[in-house]
């Protein structure tokens, strides 16, 4: 049995449902489809996503909202035209707005419920579609699926309770098609996940129905050895380990969200990239072990929207518990850490930007010179991670002298590099104003000539 996720680009007009539901025929055993809002149909085109928060923001801030609503009850409408299905959904969709707008709640978790519009009504739309077409489908809602979350609007995380009621998924007839990005708390309220977070219902779905794979459908080939955003027609990837996907989602390979990892890795159910645009190419797969091959970098990601605080303090390594002190400044304020490179009297801390405000950066900066009492305190905004990812990186030699050889040819200042704490990563903290080149140059370094076979000769000479 499959659990196939189409994303947004697979349902943001009748045209792509109609590919979504020839998939979903041709192999009975996708028993469960999870889908995502309608996505964008061309680059300057807004997520359907999108469109409802800037509703529950007009309406929060007393303006005017209609434009915005009619502009998502007429792509809706667009859609169920198209496909020639009954307009009772779109009556209910009208009303499930109108309901969610009046709803005396917080605004956090109004803009949750108006956000789960957008899955709700693909889900329901899709269903419809199959079950016109002559397939037995069905709309689960993610309450009946079993999907329980915890209270945290726009980053829920499923109850572990949960799983036995998926599970339950399983003896349902026909297909069930249920949306993505939201669950239900204990409270009954609705809460979605993270941005892209239809990819962690779909993983959750497969994960606990012990599906043999699940498939996530998108609008590319395979995934990439880099973002095509950066370099045209990029060497594909045809089989990625948990661990590499993980650490290459994480860094800006938004094909695939990193969270969504999480349940398949648990279960080992392994997950098939794939695009409906081209149901026949046969995708990325992503698996627990890959067999040994030449290639030692399978990818290179990146990703913008960071920020570095730096600390420095003579005999820094001999002052028992300072680095506990120092983070417990950060987690005091409430902001969470991602990377802390350090030397002997020097430790920075890496950290995403938008957890930072003036006033908080102020408030950090002074306690870490009062309660520390450092040498140096300054902070570096926009910056970029560049992570070079592989299971082969362990073993080989010489990858980061080729890596920081190629950031100098591309004229790029690398202000951090973090080796060795993962088994398949590298990271490096650059000036976001450089990030283009360098991906650039290290694409050309590792994808276009024989850089790899080099390093897997090197490396089973070191072995040897
Ligand atoms: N390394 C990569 N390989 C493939 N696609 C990538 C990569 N990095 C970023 N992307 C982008 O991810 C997009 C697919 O993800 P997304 O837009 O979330 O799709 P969906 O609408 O199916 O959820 C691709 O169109 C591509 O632009
Ligand atoms: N629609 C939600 C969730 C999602 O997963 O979307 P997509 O499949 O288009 O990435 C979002 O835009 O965040």
């Amino acid at each position: 049995m499959k659990v196939a996720k189409f994303g947004g680009s697979s349902v943001a007009n009748a045209t792509q449902i109609k590919k979504v539901a020839d998939i979903i025929k041709s192999d009975s055993s996708r028993k469960v489809v999870v889908v995502s809002a309608p996505g964008k149909r061309f680059s300057d085109d807004v997520k359907m996503t999108d469109l409802l928060i800037e509703l529950c923001y007009a309406k929060q801030n007393d303006q005017d909202y209609d434009t915005c609503l009619q502009k998502i009850m007429t792509r809706f409408q667009e859609i169920i035209d198209d496909l020639g299905i009954s307009h009772y959904i779109l009556e209910d969709i009208q009303q499930t707005i109108e309901k969610y707008l009046q709803f005396d709640i917080s605004p956090m978790a109004q803009l949750d419920a108006l956000k789960s519009v957008g899955e709700d009504s693909s889900a329901k739309i899709v269903s419809a579609y199959l079950e016109h077409i002559g397939l037995d489908a069905s709309y689960v809602n993610p309450k009946d699926a079993g999907i329980f979350v915890s209270n945290e609007p726009g980053n829920a995380q499923l109850l572990p309770e949960s799983f036995s009621l998926i599970y339950k998924l399983r003896e349902r007839e026909g297909v069930s098609v249920v949306p993505g990005f939201f669950g239900y708390s204990a409270d009954d309220d609705l809460v979605t996940f993270s941005r892209g977070g239809s990819d962690i219902t779909g993983a959750i779905l497969a994960s606990g129905t012990k599906a043999d794979l699940y498939e996530n459908f998108t609008d590319v080939d395979s995934v990439f050895t880099v973002n095509p955003n950066f370099v045209k027609n990029p060497k594909d990837i045809t089989v990625l380990t948990y661990k590499e996907m993980r650490e290459l989602s994480y860094a800006g390979f938004s094909v695939f969200h990193d969270e969504a990892l999480i349940p398949a890795f648990k279960e080992q159910i392994p997950v098939c990239i794939k695009n409906t645009n081209n149901p026949d190419a046969p995708g990325t797969m992503v698996v627990s072990e890959k067999k040994a091959t030449d290639q030692c970098v399978v990818g290179i990601a990146s990703d913008v929207g960071f920020c570095s605080l730096y600390v420095s303090k003579f005999l820094m390594n001999r002052e028992v518990g300072f680095g506990r002190k120092l983070l417990n400044i950060f987690e005091d304020e409430g902001i969470s850490f991602e990377h802390t490179p350090s030397g002997i009297d020097d430790m920075s801390v890496i950290f995403r930007d938008n957890q930072f405000t003036p006033e908080k950066e102020k408030v950090v900066i002074d306690r870490i010179r009062h309660e520390l009492n450092v040498d140096t305190v300054s902070v570096h905004r926009d910056l970029a991670v560049v992570m070079v990812v592989g299971e082969g990186l362990e073993n080989t030699i010489g990858v980061a002298a080729k890596a920081t050889a190629s950031f100098a040819q591309a004229g790029v200042n690398i202000d951090m590099i973090n080796q060795g704490s993962s088994e398949v990563s590298m990271m490096f903290g650059i000036h976001a104003v450089d990030l283009e080149q360098a991906i650039q140059s290290l694409y050309k370094e590792f994808f276009t000539d024989e850089s790899n076979l080099e390093f897997s000769a090197v490396s089973a000479k070191e072995q040897q």
